[in-house]
């Protein structure tokens, strides 16, 4: 079966870039991703390709390149779905926060609406694909509500998981480690499907790098993937603090660990804790649906990834307080860097977030500077954790548009993101305009310590 039209439910971090190379790489299908937030839509159509509401380096080109040509974005949800063979849902999977499994089972319900709104507009069959990372069985949930409250059509369910990072998403997505298609190996109409999503990444990815899959392991192996990558982080930084007492130095220690071609030298970057929408929400889950089958000692041996990652966070912030002689009422402290990680505008569970939140219990007065975020995404992360008032954040925290200004009069500096620029900021005349002592928190590893203690920081870096 050959696919002309795809529909993508879903333009966020994940359904507009990979549609956007989609559609880049596969001139002759017609790609049409929809969602229900209008506003996001409006900025993905927006004329000036510069301001598509999500920041990923290369993306704007790409968009450039496609839009109007065979990619659109629209809020015709029903149009797209029945003009579709093939439909992603890519939609957002969050953590419940109401009733059973608050906390930390994925909420379904965006991706539930979807799966009733494909059945009640289908008229004909439909490949739907998982997109969005979802618990293990949960195709077998969309398989029932499809073939129980559809138009009597035929249905096949493909799980296709994104392993996109972000910040070099546009790169993971056209040199892919692997895709990963899991599907109905059993029967024919299944194998079918699961062919038409191949010869669709095949336009760009190497066969052997196409793996096919059950369902239910493909569904699994994305929660496994992340929980595995997340462990590293926390194991490093669980070193980080043995180093700090030790003497040892955490980055020599990742290096001769990570050259052991057992381990390998990635994701061993200690830091103030990982951040991002995906590690601790699929963590969560993935502890969730352990216990949910009994398996008490797994679910334990996972979560401990994610009370390691808040301790990190906690212990950084509690640090700051601890070096600057135990107060930092009334003092002003800048924080270089919101998003979760560099070369991104996404914030979701930043470390930024817990740190910030920390210092304002403790009374600081925070300015903060990101090269990418919006001061109302800073005040809105703020506001929702609820700990303290709108007035309270907007009469203590301020949002500027440099990280010099963020450092005059301040009596500490701490890099919570690593971007590029703080690396080649003027730290001379950074502490020129500092109270003195003028204290340096590197959350990052960013910073070399020898130039920034000879120019008279007191520096303290994660692991060192
Ligand atoms: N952000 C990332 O880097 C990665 C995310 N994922 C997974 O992909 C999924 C999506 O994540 P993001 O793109 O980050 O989320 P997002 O929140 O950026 O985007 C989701 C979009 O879906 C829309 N939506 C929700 N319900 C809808 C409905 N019924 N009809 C139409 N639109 C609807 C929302 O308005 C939103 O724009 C999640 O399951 C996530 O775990 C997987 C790999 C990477
Ligand atoms: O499912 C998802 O959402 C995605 O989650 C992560 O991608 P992402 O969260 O975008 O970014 P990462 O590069 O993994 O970074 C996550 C956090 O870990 C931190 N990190 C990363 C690596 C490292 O060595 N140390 C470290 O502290 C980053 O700064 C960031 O805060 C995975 O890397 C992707 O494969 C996956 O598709």
């Amino acid at each position: 079966m050959k696919i002309k039209n795809i529909c993508c439910i879903g333009a966020g971090y994940v359904g507009g870039p990979t549609m956007a190379v989609i559609a880049q790489k596969c001139p002759e299908i017609n790609v049409t991703v929809v969602d229900i937030n209008a506003e996001r839509i409006a900025a993905w159509n927006d004329e000036d390709v510069e301001n598509i509401p999500i920041y990923e380096p290369g993306l704007s080109d790409i968009v450039k390149e496609a839009r109007g040509r065979n990619l659109f974005f629209s809020t015709d949800v029903d149009g797209a779905i029945d003009k579709a063979e093939m439909i992603f849902i890519s939609v957002n999977t969050p953590t419940k926060t109401y009733g059973i499994g608050k906390g930390m089972a994925a909420d379904l319900k965006f991706i539930e609406l979807c799966a009733r709104q494909i059945a009640r507009v289908s008229k004909n069959d439909k490949i739907v694909v998982e997109k969005s990372t979802l618990p293990v069985r949960t195709a077998e949930a969309l398989k029932n509500i499809l073939d129980n409250t559809g138009n009597g059509v035929n249905y096949q369910i493909l799980s296709n998981p994104e392993f996109l990072a972000e910040g070099t998403a546009v790169q993971d997505l056209q040199n892919p480690d692997r895709i990963l298609i899991g599907g109905d190996i059993d029967t024919e109409e299944g194998l079918d499907a699961m062919q038409a999503l191949v010869d669709v990444y095949a336009h760009w990815v190497p066969n052997e790098n196409i793996l096919t899959t059950n369902v239910w392991s493909s569904e699994l192996s994305k929660l496994t993937a992340n929980a595995f990558l997340a462990q590293r982080i926390s194991s490093i930084n669980a070193m980080s603090e043995l180093c700090e007492k030790t003497g040892a130095d955490v980055n020599e220690v990742a290096k001769a660990v990570g050259m052991d071609s057992r381990i390998g030298p990635k994701f061993l970057q200690s830091s103030v804790g990982f951040g991002g929408s995906c590690f601790q929400k699929d963590i969560l889950n993935l502890v969730y649906i352990s216990k949910s089958f009994g398996l008490n000692e797994v679910a334990d041996y996972w979560e401990q990834v994610i009370i390691m990652n808040d301790h990190q966070k906690r212990r950084f912030a509690s640090n700051m307080v601890k070096t600057l002689y135990n107060t930092v009422s009334g003092k002003k402290i800048a924080i270089l860097g919101w998003a979760f990680k560099k070369d991104t505008n996404d914030t979701r569970e930043s470390a930024a977030i817990y740190v910030s939140d920390y210092l304002l219990n403790e009374q600081a007065e925070i300015v903060i500077y990101d090269p990418k975020v919006t001061s109302e995404q800073i005040f809105s992360d703020l506001e929702y954790l609820g700990t303290h008032s709108s007035e309270e954040i907007r009469e203590r925290v301020k949002v500027v548009n440099t990280a010099h200004d963020a450092c005059k009069d301040a009596h500490a500096v701490t890099i919570l993101t690593e971007w590029d620029e703080f690396k080649d900021l003027d730290w001379q005349a950074v502490y020129d305009d500092m109270l003195k002592p003028a204290f340096l928190f590197d959350g990052r590893r960013l910073l070399d310590r020898s130039t920034k203690e000879k120019i008279g920081f007191e520096f303290y870096a994660i692991g060192n």
